[in-house]
């Protein structure tokens, strides 16, 4: 019945957007009319075409004797009294099919899952919610035990699925949460910490949709391989007012393709980089030694150093960024230059004309040149490439990008920058040559200077402002029409302009360009997002947090991670050092307690890296058993190629991945058999990932190459949801004792 509700829903858009799009002309209003239908009925259809495979996966039955149904979206009795046929899984009214359970039933009695293939139901779970039945589930608390189960032994593919249909308790508590405000989700390895902030987005946009919509709301992850990994996920949920971006990508323009070493990484990751490039600005406002000379129309003028220095004075007096600020700087010295040019004109002007006395009144001083001529001066001196040039050295309009690049490439502007704040070594693993690629840690530098040089616009300014008033006079004819038609049609209806005046429909019009908010946002940097979801938030630097702050001002803000994970050397260690200089203490913390992916004979030997993190943190405890343990043997007389083959045939069409150190990624890719199954990873990027089978190779050296190397091995430990071997080079690796 839901699936023929459902095609008869998508007819009926599909037969709307058919008529729309063959409309052609009539008034602004019709065309305008037209332009916001097309929008809706194309979203509906996406929306409608991305709920086809488990549209319905639950069942609740009340004591009382109602019965829901709950999924992907919701579908109403149009024909009947708009009765709920299908219940949206994030309607309030959807809520108990979460959160039930025996010890509180919230009047549920049955709740059941429904599996399906395609249209068929493959299978049912029920759940009988009564106290009598309140020890016989897992102590862990889980709802739906067996639909979770059978979810988690699933084969991974390598693109992440949503949960709804087994979202657990304290996971929909989070995803639910209110809007506003910074809310940190911290959870080890496993807990559906990304799978619980995606689901967060998708319920935010179906709760919030007008506050959301227009400014659409940014998910951050650590890399692209994530982006790709979780990339499905919302469009799946039939959401596609999200933008899903690396920090990296987030200065529109430059593609951030170079690497940084491990120490330059976190060098340009440091707060005190804010100090180091305002200083670095503040540099390339220069006064001359002692005096500059400029050429101008056969003579020559001369700016001296007390002249450039009070320009200097009055332009960083006006607090103003870089670019902005240069106007008042050049204003001040062409005033200068102009005062010498007219002075000399004058003295030229008399030059072999005989003194004539002074008549009673006059003084000798008198003007001879007037407001105008003097004007014009200012603009030929203005105009004039020479006067330009010596402006120019003086303070010369930058981009962010020159900057950034005159800094790196130029070990002098770079001590004169940094000043006592970075020592010779630190600087000399900041020098690059001038033809090398941006980086994503250059972005939020990029980021922070496009802030102290501001950008001069006048001109765009000027040519946005005449758009809108052609704007404006467009919306001014069309209220005129509507004005006349209206009262044609019914002089007591609410009069068009009480509710709508000629700027608030211009701006309308403007609203409803094609392109979704996410796309929009995505070329524009100073767009503000109504909602910021940060994934492995652990992982940035503070200068990371300075961009991503600029980007949302309202601090509406998901923040997920786990910082026992951090293996960024900029990344954070604790969540108030991190949030502290931001929003205080005003944070609220949820945790998750519950890892879902890997199996308790995993947890247990990664269990023991994680005592070398820190002894005072516990692992989540584990969902399930495999009943395989995990393997370890001696790199030396193991054959990499032939290990992996058996990993293959035991993953059973399931993914495996062998995750190294980065000084043995080529070596390793050279041996390894190629299988579209099989990846070969670095620890930093496997980071978010999972695998049906992992291999992890030389511990020793995952743990020896970085200040936070046990954090990295114990993300790579913890990637597996079925089989874990490790090859070890020396000894190998203990689990804790008295783990899981
Ligand atoms: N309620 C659930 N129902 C079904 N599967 C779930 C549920 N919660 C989590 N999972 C699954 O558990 C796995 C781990 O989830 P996820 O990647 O979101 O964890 P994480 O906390 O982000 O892990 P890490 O910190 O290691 O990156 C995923 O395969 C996810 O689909």
């Amino acid at each position: 019945m839901l699936y023929r509700k459902l095609d008869t829903e998508r007819e009926a858009a599909q037969r709307r957007l058919t008529s729309v799009l063959g409309q052609t002309g009539g008034t602004p209003q019709a065309r305008t009319e037209r332009d916001v239908a097309t929008t809706t009925y194309s979203e509906r259809l996406a929306q409608l075409g991305s709920v086809e495979q488990g549209l319905c996966f639950g069942r609740l039955d009340f004591h009382a004797g109602e019965t829901v149904y709950v999924g992907r979206l919701g579908l109403f009795d149009e024909d009947g009294d708009y009765e709920p046929l299908l219940l949206d899984w994030r309607a309030p009214a959807a809520r108990p099919f979460y959160l039930a359970t025996a010890a509180s039933p919230e009047g549920v009695r049955r709740r059941r899952h429904i599996r399906t293939l395609s249209r068929r139901v493959v299978a049912l779970d029920d759940e009988i919610l009564d106290l009598h039945a309140a020890d016989q589930g897992h102590d862990l608390g889980l709802a739906g035990e067996a639909a979770l189960l059978a979810a988690l032994e699933r084969h991974r593919t390598g693109e992440m699925s949503d949960i709804v249909a087994t979202i657990q308790g304290e996971q929909d508590r989070i995803i639910r949460d209110e809007l506003s405000g910074v809310l940190v989700v911290q959870g080890g390895p496993g807990t559906g910490k990304t799978a619980v902030a995606l689901h967060r987005a998708a319920y935010l946009l179906y709760t919030y949709r007008q506050q959301l919509a227009t400014r659409g709301v940014l998910v951050v992850g650590p890399n692209s391989t994530f982006l790709r990994y979780i990339g499905q996920v919302l469009p799946s949920l039939g959401e596609t007012g999200v933008l899903l971006s690396t920090v990296g990508q987030l200065f529109p323009g430059i593609r951030a393709t170079g690497e940084d070493g491990r120490e330059a990484a976190e060098i340009k990751g440091r707060q005190v980089m804010v100090d180091i490039l305002a200083d670095a600005v503040a540099d390339r406002q220069q006064v001359p030694d002692d005096c500059l000379e400029v050429e101008f129309d056969g003579g020559v003028l001369r700016l001296d150093r007390e002249t450039c220095e009070r320009a200097r004075a009055k332009a960083r007096g006006t607090l103003q960024p870089h670019n902005l600020a240069r106007r008042a700087f050049v204003g001040e010295l062409l005033e200068s230059l102009a005062a010498q040019a007219a002075e000399r004109f004058e003295v030229d002007l008399f030059e072999g004309v005989p003194d004539i006395p002074l008549r009673a009144g006059e003084t000798a001083d008198a003007d001879v040149l007037d407001a105008r001529d003097r004007a014009e001066i200012r603009t030929e001196l203005a105009n004039s490439d020479k006067v330009h040039d010596a402006l120019n050295s003086l303070w010369p309009r930058l981009t962010p990008q020159r900057l950034l690049r005159d800094l790196l490439t130029s070990p002098d502007r770079l001590a004169s920058a940094a000043g006592g704040r970075l020592t010779e070594t630190e600087r000399a693993f900041l020098a690059r040559p001038v033809k090398s690629r941006w980086t994503p840690a250059d972005v939020p530098l990029l980021d922070e200077l496009a802030e102290l040089l501001g950008e001069d616009d006048t001109e765009q300014r000027a040519e946005r402002e005449r758009r809108e008033r052609e704007e404006r006079a467009y919306a001014e004819g069309v209220l005129h029409i509507l004005e006349q038609d209206e009262e044609i049609i019914d002089e007591e209806i609410l009069r068009v302009r009480d509710i709508l005046d000629a700027e608030l429909f211009a701006e309308r019009q403007e609203a409803r360009s094609e392109l979704t908010a996410a796309e929009r946002a995505a070329g524009d940097r100073k767009w503000t997002f109504g909602h910021l979801i940060v994934d492995e938030a652990q992982e940035l630097s503070p200068m990371d947090w300075r961009l991503l702050m600029r980007r949302c001002p309202s601090r509406s803000m998901t923040l997920v991670g786990d910082v026992a994970q951090t293996g960024a050397p900029a990344g954070a260690s604790s969540w108030q050092e991190m949030l502290g200089p931001y929003v205080g203490d005003r944070w609220r913390l949820r945790e998750l307690t519950v890892n879902y992916r890997t199996p308790a004979e995993i947890m247990d030997l990664a269990a023991g890296a994680l005592a070398r993190v820190d002894p005072a943190l516990r692992a989540p405890d584990s969902v399930r058993e495999s009943g395989i343990e995990p393997w370890q043997r001696p790199l030396e007389g193991t054959s990499l190629e032939s290990t992996v083959d058996e990993e293959l045939r035991a993953a059973g069409g399931g993914t495996v991945a062998v995750l190294c150190p980065l000084a043995r990624l080529e070596a390793l890719r050279a041996v390894l058999p190629e299988d579209e199954r099989l990846s070969l990873l670095g620890v930093e990027e496997a980071k978010g990932l999972e695998f049906d089978g992992v291999l992890v190779v030389a511990p020793e050296e995952i743990v020896a190459a970085s200040s936070r190397g046990w954090n990295d091995l114990y993300v790579a430990l913890t990637r597996a949801t079925r089989r874990l071997g490790v090859v070890y080079t020396e000894h190998q690796l203990e689990p804790l004792v008295g783990a899981g």
